[in-house]
């Protein structure tokens, strides 16, 4: 798979007069990105600005060469985003028309749609899920049907915003395994070290900057000791 490449170019993020993000330039090339850092860092800003959910206050970011303050949509149909709470992303009453939804917008017909709806569960190992009522199911089995939904629309690009808070321990090494198999891109933000194991790359953000950028190992021992400081 082709990876568009994605460029902050000196991005503040100001929000009730404080610099939430300050002046970060960054290329993001690499098929698996985690973030890390403390509380309030500034992290699921910088991960929400990648498919413009959250705008520059200064600078701009580049997704494939567009900007995405003036080609939201587009680029949002290629980079997938898995919110924190599943809750925020659940749409429809049944599990499966869920999943279906955002096929529908992207304009695929009913076969090919039921397809990938039933592609996707099985892949993540939950098709049991299919025909029942998304508000009845526990946090952890919402945030796979959340990851679900976004899987099925194939984005090149998938940023999830600590994916793992309500999985027990079986749905989290699944997810680790699914993460570990996507031929996209995964840029995860996450408090999670352990599932950065094998990830190309890992930004430590600390007070609105990168104060790390490097391998895992490196970046997780830069913050382990910044955590203890
Ligand atoms: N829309 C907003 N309105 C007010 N403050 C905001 C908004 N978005 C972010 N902030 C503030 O910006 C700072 C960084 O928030 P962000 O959610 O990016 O941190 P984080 O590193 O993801 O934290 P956590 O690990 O706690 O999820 C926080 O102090 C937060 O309160």
């Amino acid at each position: 798979m082709n990876l568009p490449q994605i460029r902050l170019e000196n991005v503040t993020v100001t929000v009730e007069n404080r610099d939430v993000l300050k002046n970060v330039s960054l290329t993001l090339d690499e098929r698996r990105i985690g973030i890390i850092g403390a509380n309030g860092a500034g992290k699921s800003t910088l991960s929400r600005l990648i498919n413009g959910l959250v705008l520059p206050t200064q600078g701009a970011v580049y997704v494939d060469g567009l900007n995405t303050a003036k080609h939201a949509k587009k680029i949002r149909r290629d980079v997938g985003f898995v919110f924190q709470n599943p809750a925020n992303q659940i749409i429809m009453p049944l599990v499966a028309d869920d999943i279906a939804f955002g096929l529908k917008n992207m304009g695929l017909g009913a076969k090919e749609r039921d397809a990938r709806v039933q592609q996707t569960l099985a892949q993540l190992n939950i098709a049991h899920l299919a025909d029942r009522e998304s508000h009845t199911l526990s946090g952890g089995e919402q945030q796979m049907v959340a990851l679900a939904a976004v899987i099925a629309m194939q984005p090149r690009t998938i940023v999830f915003d600590e994916p793992t808070t309500m999985l027990d321990l079986r749905n989290r090494l699944g997810f680790q395994r699914e993460v570990a198999r996507l031929p996209q891109r995964a840029i995860v933000v996450t408090h999670d070290l352990e599932i950065l194991e094998d990830f190309d790359r890992v930004l430590v953000v600390t007070d609105g900057q990168v104060a790390f950028d490097g391998p895992a190992d490196p970046a997780i021992a830069h913050y382990t000791q910044w955590s203890r400081a």
